[in-house]
């Protein structure tokens, strides 16, 4: 499974690589540099064919280390390479201060960096902080950074500013940079799939420095993040093999509210029954079964006027998954049907009102909830139900690593014992053991055609789907996450969240050829 990793993490993974003997300090940071090189070569093939000029931006640590090595690598093939570092060469130590002695050219003060320098490179490699950045940018770097990303800027590792853990900016946000390249080392940190750092980093190289055996046994550390791709979704899970009638596939329920209220709960209910849940009924009040009736065929319809209808009918242990919240509506009587809901112990997606309804009394929700259920709010709805922790998501973080939007989601799950999967361009998949999985919609995977009205309540029904097929709910949610992004990717320009349910079967004949 490919995962990412926060500066702790990262740092236990060199740690362990030199602990073995198989690798150096100084051996890492000389792959980095050439990681970095090779990676900027293949980016920019014009100057793979003709050596142009560089300015390196060097910083105190390690980081700054590796811009030695891209400078030196970068000379050695040709270029005109200014070098420019913050401090002074006499401060450096260890790897950093070899990797400065074996670049033995001209060390000239960053702050003095003229915009001349700026406008001559034909590239500006950022090597000032990694996954050291403590503190926010002082106003003269960030604005340098700013300037320097009129040309194509290559971030070694992470953009300096952008915190590594959080993707947060360490920096004014009117100053900010964007990289065209960002080349990290074996696995991608999750600052480059969160917040600013997914948006800002440009494109994202991960280089192999011979890290790869201790990345591997990390990606066992259920504390490490999962980024799950089309390889290891697992196609036995997600196709029919196997026969069985319809109810080996499971029954889900999805809840709606009154008449002219249905539009979401239908679009949820026609997203579980594409994931290939066996039978799908939609549950509504008395007065909404006219107008649902006329608009569905394969989805079973109920008519469940309250709790206690609902109540009554989850007797029926064959009803094994629920959907509810969208176009759910509010008021007392819809508390009382999610808590209702809950206490039948079945595979749960709780979403839009079915969430905001307890945003007065968010313990009672808690109080309810166990590990089959998986909330799946937007950042407003979530915000409802954890103002600390969206609190502290808001405003410019004063020091790394910034508090950052998979702890808000893991912070969440463990509060509410149930998985929560918390919406955006980043979505993360928390679990209340801790487990965590992210899915950024940027770069190859980006799908802003997603941003569409109605797009939530088929991700609930996904969800609701996968529920029911017999996913448990933290790998339902990780993979509805997959394949509601994949779908609107296969759609493409146009989409509208009906398109959802309707272009999924091909994304899962791709999975699943045989299923
Ligand atoms: N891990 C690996 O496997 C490998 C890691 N490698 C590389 O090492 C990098 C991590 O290196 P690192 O730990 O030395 O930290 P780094 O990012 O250089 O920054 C620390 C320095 O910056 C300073 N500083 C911080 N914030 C500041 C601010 N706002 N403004 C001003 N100064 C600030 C801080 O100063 P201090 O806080 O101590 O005053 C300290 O001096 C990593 O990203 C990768 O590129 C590779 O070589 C190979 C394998
Ligand atoms: N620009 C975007 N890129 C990727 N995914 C997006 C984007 N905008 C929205 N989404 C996704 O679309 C869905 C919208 O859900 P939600 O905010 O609940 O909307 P609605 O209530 O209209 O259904 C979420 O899964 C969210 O992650
Ligand atoms: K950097």
């Amino acid at each position: 499974m490919p995962i990412c990793l926060t500066s702790d993490q990262m740092r236990a993974v060199e740690r362990a690589a030199i602990d073995s003997g198989r690798v150096t300090g100084q051996g890492l940071m000389e792959r980095a540099g050439e990681g970095v090189v090779s990676a900027i070569l293949d980016y920019f093939p014009a100057l793979a064919a003709v050596p142009g000029r560089a300015l390196v931006l060097c910083g105190p640590g390690n980081n700054g280390g590796d811009g030695f090595v891209v400078a030196r690598l970068l000379r050695a093939r040709g270029w005109r390479v200014e070098l420019r570092l913050l401090g002074e060469v006499a401060r450096l130590t260890g790897d950093a201060a070899t990797a400065c002695r074996n670049w033995g050219g001209e060390v000239l003060p960053l702050d003095e960096t003229p915009d001349d320098a700026l406008q001559a490179a034909d590239l500006v490699v950022d090597a000032l902080f990694g996954t050291g950045l403590q503190r926010p940018l002082s106003p003269d770097l960030a604005g340098l950074l700013h300037r320097a990303a009129r040309r194509p800027l290559v971030a070694v590792d992470i953009l300096s500013g952008i915190c590594a853990d959080s993707g947060r900016l360490l920096a004014d946000p009117d100053r900010a940079a964007q990289a065209a390249l960002t080349v990290t080392f074996d696995a991608p940190k999750r600052g480059h799939l969160m917040a600013e750092g997914a948006a800002r980093s440009g494109a994202l190289a991960v280089v192999p420095i011979g890290l790869a055996r201790e990345v591997e046994e990390a990606s066992r550390d259920p504390a490490v993040a999962r980024c799950p791709d089309a390889a290891t979704l697992d196609p036995r899970a997600l196709g029919k093999a196997g026969g069985g009638h319809k109810y080996a596939h499971g029954h889900v329920l999805v809840l709606s509210g009154g008449p002219g209220r249905g539009g979401a709960a239908r679009m949820a209910a026609r997203g579980a029954l594409r994931m290939g849940a066996g039978l799908v009924t939609l549950g509504c009040p008395p007065d909404a079964v006219p107008e649902n009736a006329g608009r569905l065929d394969a989805i079973m319809l109920r008519p469940v006027a309250d709790a206690v209808a609902l109540g009554e009918m989850l007797e029926d242990a064959r009803l094994d998954t629920l959907c509810l919240g969208p176009g759910l509506g509010h008021g007392d009587g819809v508390r009382d049907t999610v808590l209702t809901a809950l206490r039948a112990g079945r595979g749960t997606v709780l979403d839009a009102d079915a969430l905001t309804n307890f945003k007065d009394d968010p313990e009672t929700l808690f109080a309810a909830l166990h590990p089959g259920a998986v909330l799946t709010p937007h950042p407003g709805e979530f915000a409802r139900l954890f103002p600390d922790l969206a609190g502290r998501l808001k405003g410019v973080p004063e020091h790394g690593p910034a508090y950052s939007k998979a702890d808000a989601a893991a912070e969440a799950a463990a509060r509410s014992g149930a998985v929560v999967l918390l919406k955006g361009v980043d979505t993360v998949v928390a679990a209340p053991d801790g487990r965590l999985s992210l899915h950024a919609a940027v770069r190859a995977r980006e799908v802003p055609w997603l941003a569409t009205a109605g797009a939530g309540d088929v991700l609930a029904g996904f969800v609701a789907g996968l529920l029911a097929r017999g996913l448990p709910a933290f790998e339902a949610a990780e993979a509805a996450v997959w394949l509601h992004a994949e779908t609107a990717r296969r759609f493409g320009p146009g989409l509208i969240a009906e398109d959802l349910p309707e272009t999924l079967p091909a994304v899962l004949r791709d999975l699943a050829p045989t299923g």
